[in-house]
């Protein structure tokens, strides 16, 4: 039995997007612990399950390569609607991920999601001279505010900045933001589920562009986020007296390529990460 999938990046954040229409095989965290690993399987930053429910309506799941579900994820849900628009041709969907509705639309490679309300960033924290916030985007993303992301030691600073307390209990991503002047950001990343730095992260941007925000750093409402990518991500933050209610990310989401993961007799190979590890290479 071989598993169908497509690999689409949205903005260079990869993923590996299985529609279960097409399996009967249904173990997505041992898929995605084994897919998700370069060398031994596709490679990717996660494994997104799409399940099409009717009229539009589709339900999306993303699991990170440890094979830990995300609590949320703004790329993943970009990346599910290209694939739709792709299977189905859909140009418009409403899109269900942990319980919440995300409308989405496409336009060729770009790809706008809803992502809806986001909550009063807390904080500053202190954490080795850095002023981090937190924002529950409902993901878990921390943001701090440096003054040349480009030399930030990420890997060192995201860990560093998860051990600290109030964040040390929670599931972090760790966003590195240094204003560009105007509306515009630059943004790294360190991934929770990853535990390393992505080329872009959905909730990182919209995390970053509310900080932002709120602490006056903005010309306007639509931010451009660069990244470690090639592309941009841009957040339209909506009306500024509304508390950042209406908040949408859009950017490219491309598909890669499509496949079959060899799975003879339904059984994943032996070198399946174990449960609960995250895949080092
Ligand atoms: N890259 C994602 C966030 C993934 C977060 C996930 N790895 C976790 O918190 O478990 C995004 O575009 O929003």
């Amino acid at each position: 039995m071989d598993i169908r999938f497509s690999k689409v990046h949205g903005t260079g954040n990869d993923y590996i997007v299985v529609n279960t229409a097409d399996q009967s095989f249904h173990d997505w965290p041992a898929l995605a612990r084994w897919a998700c690993q370069p060398h031994l399987g596709v490679g990717a930053d996660g494994l997104v399950v799409l399940t099409h429910h009717q009229q539009g309506r589709f339900a999306v799941d993303s699991l990170n390569p440890d094979g830990t579900p995300s609590e949320m994820s703004v790329n993943a849900l970009r990346c599910a609607a290209r694939e739709i628009r792709h299977r189905y041709g859909q140009r418009s969907a409403t899109l269900v991920m942990n319980g919440r509705e995300h409308a989405a639309e496409c336009a060729g490679d770009e790809v706008s999601v809803r992502v809806g309300a986001v909550p009063r960033p807390q904080g500053p924290y202190e954490v080795d001279g850095l002023a981090v916030y937190y924002v529950p985007t409902p993901n878990e993303d921390a943001v701090a505010m440096v003054s040349d992301v480009d030399s930030c030691d990420v890997a060192v600073l995201g860990p560093a900045v998860r051990r600290h307390a109030p964040l040390a209990h929670l599931p972090v991503n760790v966003n590195f933001v240094t204003p560009q002047g105007g509306s515009e950001l630059r943004v790294r990343t360190f991934e929770h589920g990853v535990e390393g730095e992505t080329l872009s992260s959905g909730s990182g941007a919209v995390s970053a562009a509310v900080v932002a925000s709120r602490l006056g750093l903005l010309a306007g409402r639509r931010v451009l986020v660069s990244n470690r990518s090639a592309g941009s991500l841009s957040v339209d933050l909506g009306d500024p007296t509304d508390g950042h209610r209406d908040v949408w990310l859009a950017g490219e989401a491309v598909r890669v390529f499509s496949g079959e993961l060899c799975c003879p007799n339904g059984v994943l190979p032996a070198y399946a990460t174990a449960a609960g590890q995250v895949p080092r290479w």
